[in-house]
C-alpha cells in the first residue's frame, strides 16, 4: 500500500524579539512514498525547516500536515515511528562501534536480530571491513555510510536527509549520493534531500526550489517520475 505526506497551505514563522521573520506562506505539495524529492533554495530561505514540517517534527504556523496511508488519514504525528533522518553533521554517537550506532533504532524497538541486521546494512553500504570503528576511528565518507544505514535499518517509508553530502569531497559526495539514492530505490521509501548541489538536486524526480516564499515544483524529464 503506497502512502504519501501532504502539506495543505502550509505557511512557517517565527517571532524573534520585536520582529516577525516569515519564512513561506500557503504551500501545497505532496511527498510519496517510492519518489525522491530535492529540496533547493538560497541560504536562509527555509529548506531546513521546510523538512523539519515534511517530517512531522516540527508544526506549521498555520495550515495542515497529514500521512496518508489508503484510506487512512491521519496527523503527521504518525509519521515518526516511519521516518529516517540523515544530517550533515552525521551525529553519530561517539561512544558506540558503527554496528551499534546502527543497530540501535533496532534495539530500541525490541528487535533481537538487531546487530545481525545492521552488520547486514553495514554491508550493503560498503562498511563491512569497519563495523567494530567508533565514529572518530572514520572518515567523513565512512561516517556517512554508517547514518545512511541506521536510517535505512527498521525500513522506514520515508528518509530525509539534510545536506547529506555537504561536508565531503566531490568522490566521497557522488559514493554517497549513490548509495543514498540506490537503497531508498531498493526499499521503496520517499527520499527528500535538502542541497546546494545542482548535481545532487539532479538525481531526485522532483526539484522543489524555494525562495521569497514561494515554492516552484519541477519534475526531472531525465527520471521517471509517477504521481501517488
Ligand atoms: N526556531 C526558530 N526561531 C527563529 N528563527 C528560526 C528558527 N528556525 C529557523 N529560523 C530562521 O529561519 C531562517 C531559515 O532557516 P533554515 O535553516 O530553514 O534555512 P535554509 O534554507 O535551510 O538555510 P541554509 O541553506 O543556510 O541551511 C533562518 O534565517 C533561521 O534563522
Amino acid at each position: 500500500m503506497s502512502s504519501y505526506i501532504e502539506l495543505k497551505n502550509v505557511s512557517q514563522s517565527f517571532q524573534v524579539n520585536e520582529s516577525k521573520v516569515t519564512l513561506f506562506k500557503e504551500l501545497n505539495l505532496s511527498i510519496c512514498q517510492g519518489q525522491s524529492y530535492a529540496i533547493t533554495g538560497p541560504s536562509g530561505a527555509g529548506k531546513s525547516s521546510l523538512l523539519m514540517l515534511m517530517s512531522g517534527l516540527e508544526s506549521p504556523t498555520s495550515g495542515q500536515g497529514a500521512y496518508v496511508k489508503g484510506e487512512q488519514r491521519k496527523s503527521l504525528d504518525f509519521l515518526r515511528p516511519d521516518i529516517g533522518f540523515i544530517f550533515q553533521q552525521f551525529h553519530l554517537l561517539p561512544e558506540l562501534t558503527a554496528v551499534n550506532n546502527v543497530a540501535l533504532p533496532l534495539k530500541l524497538r525490541g528487535d533481537k536480530h538487531a546487530e545481525d541486521k545492521a552488520r547486514l546494512w553495514l554491508n550493503k553500504v560498503g562498511l563491512t571491513h569497519r563495523v567494530n570503528h567508533k565514529p572518530s576511528e572514520l572518515s567523513g565518507g565512512e561516517q556517512q555510510r554508517v547514518a545512511i544505514a541506521r536510517a535505512l535499518v527498521f525500513e522506514p517509508g520515508f528518509i530525509f536527509a539534510d545536506e547529506p553530502t555537504g561536508n565531503l569531497d566531490q568522490q566521497s559526495a557522488t559514493e554517497i549520493a549513490d548509495i543514498l539514492f540506490s537503497c531508498c530505490r531498493e526499499n521503496n521509501a520517499g527520499l527528500v534531500v535538502v542541497t546546494h548541489s545542482e548535481e545532487l538536486a539532479n538525481r531526485a524526480q522532483h526539484i522543489f526550489s524555494l525562495s521569497g516564499g514561494k515554492i516552484k515544483a519541477q519534475v526531472n524529464d531525465v527520471l521517471k517520475a509517477v504521481s501517488c
